[in-house]
């Protein structure tokens, strides 16, 4: 199991659409069909995010997670994002034809949302998700990346401390959690965990134009 989680990882982190950024070589289609598919999972992701919230203000024995939650969603807003970088590369947002591996990843999240899943699954679904792309895209700012210039925004966005030491933040609630949890819940922790990775992996497939 840990070998299987250690591969995934590296493939949802390492990816070759990452890869491309990385060493400059980024087909510009490939980016921009990132953007505007990325742009209607954020619309997912922050309900997901909101359940947490919810999830956190009933179930969670510490104030400050409300607060770590609450900062992500409010200071980080993907939306407002994601429009201004859309308009900025040309990209239509309005009818854009959701790829399949990202509706099966927002019907994921949708899941994810609901009242009887555990905080701990939510909170370590979240950190898995957020951490895929601080990984993802720091490794696209570290020395001797060829990151082209106006992709360095993008990278930023995800790639810089600040987004690190929230992800860090979000993984001390999760492990706080698991640790207090029963064998039950933290197979199932187990397994989302897993099964982020796979809808990470196949949404960078989808980008790449390998799906
Ligand atoms: C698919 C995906 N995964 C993660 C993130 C970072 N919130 C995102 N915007 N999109």
């Amino acid at each position: 199991m840990w070998a299987k989680k250690h591969l995934l990882y590296t493939e949802a982190t390492r990816h070759p659409f990452i890869l491309s950024i990385r060493d400059g070589s980024v087909d510009l289609s490939s980016f921009k069909r990132w953007l505007g598919q990325d742009y209607v999972f954020v619309r997912e992701f922050v309900p997901f995010v909101a359940s947490v919230l919810i999830k956190a203000s009933k179930k969670s024995d510490d104030g400050n997670d409300m607060e770590v939650i609450l900062g992500g969603l409010a200071s980080l807003n993907e939306i407002a994002w994601f429009k201004s970088e859309a308009s900025k590369w040309d990209v239509p947002l309005s009818n854009t034809v959701v790829h399949k591996a990202n509706q099966n990843y927002r019907r994921f999240l949708e899941n994810l949302m609901l009242p009887e899943v555990d905080y701990a699954v939510a909170i370590t679904a979240f950190w898995a998700i957020e951490a895929v792309y601080q990984e993802s895209f720091a490794h696209c700012l570290e020395d001797g990346s060829k990151t082209p210039s106006e992709l360095q925004d993008t990278c930023q966005r995800w790639g810089n401390e600040g987004f690190g030491e929230y992800c860090r933040s979000l993984q001390k609630i999760a492990n706080r959690c698991l640790e207090k949890a029963s064998s039950d819940v933290l197979t199932k922790a187990e397994v989302t965990f897993l099964r982020v990775l796979e809808h990470e992996v196949e949404f960078w497939n989808m980008s790449h134009g390998c799906a």
